[in-house]
């Protein structure tokens, strides 16, 4: 069975609310990828879908070919968290993990295996009632793991844990992956996800507003810019701007040139003659190209590709590594419709 997630076209809405608007994309096996949005972007509905427990408004799903519902082993062939704390609270870890296997004909035997994988053995016939948020994740994770699945689904699995935990679940994720397993992890921030994902999906009210890898977005968001603290700001501005350079005063006095670099500022205020006490390079933080990608995701509905002075900057970049990156929906949206089953 293949290990793809294809969405195609997916839509899901709630009443008046739009939660997924016609979102397309595949995730691809042998990597991380994580699906990053602000709270509300329609991660969770969307991995929900996946998983066979909401059914679209329109588009689909797949799972190496087939719709979740029709996979004959569900937990051997996707592992999921989506709500960790979702949990008998009067079952111990073991108990808990137990009942899972009984039900999916998992051997006994790997439940102590996937106790021993998060570092839960020692707890294990404890109460879940008395479990932290990081312990609560670790039995998610272990029940995610429980059959061997290809494929993992895991809905935002760093929240609340301390920085031990962060680093655990990261390294676990990649290597999952490493495994050639299809690791899909959503996530709101884009700091983690810069360090543990090798791809990204953007989404942001429903929409899809980046497929890409990893370095690819880095490389396109992290602008850098070139501070000038110089006494002469008027000179200066007009020497950059006759040299091509873009250049704004920031609200402290300071300049800042774009598209350059620090070597070529200095070469121009020395060949102009301009005193200069400071120039410097600063790079834009990767939240903050997500904040910029994301926050007007409003306006991306309506307007299309963002054609302005790049503050609003659109990331449509597909991934040319593979071709499997497909930021609009092609040719093939609303060709098929989900069907309800059941
Ligand atoms: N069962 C539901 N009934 C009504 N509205 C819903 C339901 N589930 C989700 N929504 C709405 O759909 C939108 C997307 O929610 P979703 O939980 O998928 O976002 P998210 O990206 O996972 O964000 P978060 O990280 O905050 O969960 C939100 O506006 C949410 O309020």
């Amino acid at each position: 069975m293949g290990r793809v997630i294809d969405i195609q076209n997916l839509s899901k809405r709630y009443g008046d609310t739009v939660a997924v608007d016609g979102l397309s994309f595949t995730v691809q096996p042998g990597r991380v990828t994580g699906f990053l949005g602000p709270n509300g972007a329609g991660k969770s509905t969307t991995m929900r879908m996946a998983l066979g427990l909401d059914h679209p408004t329109g588009g689909r799903v797949l799972i190496g070919d087939r719709h979740y519902r029709e996979l004959a082993d569900p937990l051997r062939r996707v592992g999921s968290m989506l709500e960790a704390r979702d949990v008998h609270p009067g079952r111990s870890a073991y108990g808990h993990l137990l009942w899972m296997a009984r039900s999916n004909r998992i051997p006994a035997a790997r439940v102590r295996e996937v106790l021993e994988l998060v570092g839960l053995e020692k707890v294990a016939r404890h109460r879940v009632r008395g479990f932290s948020l990081g312990m609560t994740q670790r039995l998610g994770i272990a029940a995610a793991l429980l059959g061997d699945p290809p494929v993992l689904l895991l809905d935002e699995p760093v929240n609340g844990l301390d920085p031990e935990g962060v680093r655990w679940i990261r390294n676990l994720m990649r290597g999952l992956a490493a495994e050639g397993r299809t690791v899909f992890v959503s996530s709101h921030l884009m700091s983690e996800m810069a360090l543990t994902a090798d791809h990204l999906v953007v989404i942001s009210r429903g929409r899809l507003l980046a497929d890409t890898s990893t370095r690819e977005f880095i490389e396109a968001n992290s602008r850098s810019r070139v501070r000038i603290r110089t006494p002469e700001p008027e000179r200066m501005r007009r020497a950059l701007a006759a040299a091509g350079v873009r250049v704004r005063q920031a609200a402290d006095g300071t300049l800042e040139a774009y598209g350059t670099e620090a070597a070529r500022v200095g070469d121009l205020a020395s060949a102009s003659g301009l005193t200069v006490h400071e120039i410097g390079t600063e790079t834009a933080s990767l939240e903050e190209a997500f904040m910029r990608l994301t926050g007007d995701g409003a306006d991306h509905r309506t307007s299309g590709p963002d054609t302005g002075d790049g503050t609003g900057h659109r990331t449509t970049a597909s991934d040319t590594g593979d071709g499997t990156g497909h930021p609009a929906a092609g040719p093939r949206s609303g060709e098929r419709r989900a069907g309800r089953r059941g």
